[in-house]
């Protein structure tokens, strides 16, 4: 180094010449970790290409091709007699090698280095993992290992960032273990048609209830027994429908005697129309605040017989489930003129949100307006959806911190003025324990869906069979019926 004014400095870095032997057993070794990393993450290409080459290097060209021809002939028999397991085994696995290669490992270095997910660390460049990539018929759903110490807040902090950067309208991300991220790039929107009838089964369901569709296509079952569910949406969001759907869904118990509906009526424009459908029911601010206190009293009542006895619930026809299900439940909580009843109403509230899920007492709530001040309970449910809100930071409000940043994008369900089922019954659904959001849509229970259970309750007409054939809104609709053993396991 020199000391001289105006010189430059130079560095002169050691130079170990190192033996030609070990260079080739590190990249033989490199060579080595892409073959099993490529076996490893494509089995089915790469068997697929090693029999190939086996096969002509032993039987000839000729017998190959012959071969190649009978197993396509093969897969072309299974595909049209077993479609979802073909797909399953053949189509997924080679969209999802398509993508891999085309979308996400194409563009994977810029768009970490424009989201700012990369870290340059004295020049060298670390970037995270793309781990694999699987495919279905609704979304590609990406593995990454993250960078050590990098947090997946914020990989959910620029999920706009890789939604854009990929080309997908959305991203959803989940943390299926610590250090990884899972990265759901929607392809297609299963929820953007119409649902307008599910399959009938007939079972008496108390726990939880089928009421609607997955984003990813799979049969949506919303937990009922033992928890307590918020739904939360601007006027026109479709809270109608979710509370119609959990009404359709427990009609079989209700008829078995197993459950019983309760419905709080403040607006008198939406339970009223099935008024037959509910064990009690009540319209006025008095008949409100007196049907939750007997609730109440029946949860007391139930506390009193099974304490130090049993510590859960069974629904029975001497102890049905009760759903206690309020429409617009800011009406009785803030906007309701008698302090005194609101008072009522809100004890009675908090009594059964924080008592009543052991007892087998549930209580579904619709709000416009998801304020605190409006509802200060709203915590005390486990459970709560947020259909399309008016303003971005409703979302967390509904949801809880955080749940906007993983991908609840509320605020941002469509509406269209001229056609209100666009969006309507869409919404995000945070489950106790599990901090993504999921996106989901209820069937869409139509004023004459109502009047024919009414008809049925009334015995005016025959209640319908098990192998009643559903009614599906299009070709296009998943076939629920063979999606409903996956969805079990869901
Ligand atoms: N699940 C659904 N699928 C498709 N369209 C729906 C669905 N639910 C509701 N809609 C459409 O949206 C309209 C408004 O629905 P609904 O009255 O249930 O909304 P809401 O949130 O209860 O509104 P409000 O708070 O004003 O009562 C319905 O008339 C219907 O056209």
């Amino acid at each position: 180094m020199s000391t001289t004014p105006d010189t430059n400095i130079v560095f002169r870095p050691v130079v170990v010449r190192t033996p030609a032997w070990i260079t080739l057993t590190v990249w033989l070794w490199r060579l080595l970790v892409a073959v099993v990393k490529t076996v490893w993450r494509h089995p089915v290409a790469c068997s697929g290409l090693g029999l190939s080459a086996g096969s002509v290097y032993a039987l000839g060209v000729h017998t190959s091709a012959l071969l190649f021809i009978t197993a396509v002939c093969a897969v072309v028999v299974w595909a049209a007699i077993e479609p979802v397991s073909c797909s399953r085994r053949f189509k997924w696995p080679a969209v999802a090698w398509w993508r891999w290669m085309w979308v996400y490992r194409r563009r994977w270095r810029g768009v970490m280095a424009v989201a700012g997910l990369g870290r340059s660390i004295r020049g060298r460049v670390y970037l995270p993992e793309l781990v694999k990539v699987s495919c279905d018929r609704w979304a590609d759903r990406v593995r990454v290992r993250l960078l050590k110490g990098q947090d997946a807040e914020e990989w959910a902090a620029r999920s706009g960032n890789l939604a854009h950067g990929f080309g997908a309208v959305s991203c959803r991300i989940e943390v299926p273990k610590p250090g990884w991220v899972l990265l759901t790039f929607p392809r297609r929107d299963a929820l953007a048609q119409v649902i307008n009838d599910l399959p009938y089964t007939g079972r008496p369901v108390v726990d939880a209830v089928h009421i609607g569709l997955r984003e990813d296509g799979l049969p949506f079952y919303l937990k009922l027994h033992g928890t307590h569910v918020l739904i939360a949406g601007a006027t026109g969001s479709g809270k109608g429908s979710w509370e119609w759907a959990i009404v359709g869904a427990l009609r079989p118990a209700v008829r078995e005697g197993i459950a019983q509906v309760w419905g709080l009526d403040p607006k008198r424009m939406e339970l009223s129309y099935g008024r037959a459908l509910f064990s009690r029911y009540a319209a006025t601010p008095v008949e409100c605040a007196e049907l939750l206190e007997a609730a109440v009293a029946t949860m007391q009542e139930r506390a009193d017989r099974y304490a130090g006895v049993r510590r859960d619930h069974e629904a029975t026809m001497d102890d049905p489930f009760i759903v206690v299900m309020v429409d617009e439940i800011a009406f009785l909580t803030a906007y309701v003129p008698d302090k005194q009843i609101r008072a009522r109403v809100m004890a009675a509230l908090a009594t059964l949100t924080t008592q009543g899920r052991s007892v087998g007492v549930c209580v579904v709530a619709a709000l416009q307006d998801p304020r605190k001040d409006v509802l200060s309970i709203r915590n005390l449910f486990p459970d709560r959806v947020a259909l399309r809100l008016d303003e971005a930071e409703q979302v967390d409000m509904v949801l809880g911190d955080g749940a906007r940043d993983r991908g609840a994008l509320a605020d941002q369900i469509p509406r269209d003025p001229r056609d209100p089922s666009v969006g309507a019954g869409v919404g995000y659904v945070r489950v106790e324990g599990a901090p993504t959001p999921i996106r989901v849509r209820a069937m869409y229970v139509r004023d004459f869906d109502i009047r024919r259970m009414v008809l049925r309750e009334a015995g005016v007409l025959s209640h319908p069979s098990r192998d009643d054939t559903p009614r599906l809104a299009s070709d296009d609709t998943p076939d629920l019926r063979t999606d409903r053993r996956e969805g079990d396991r869901a």
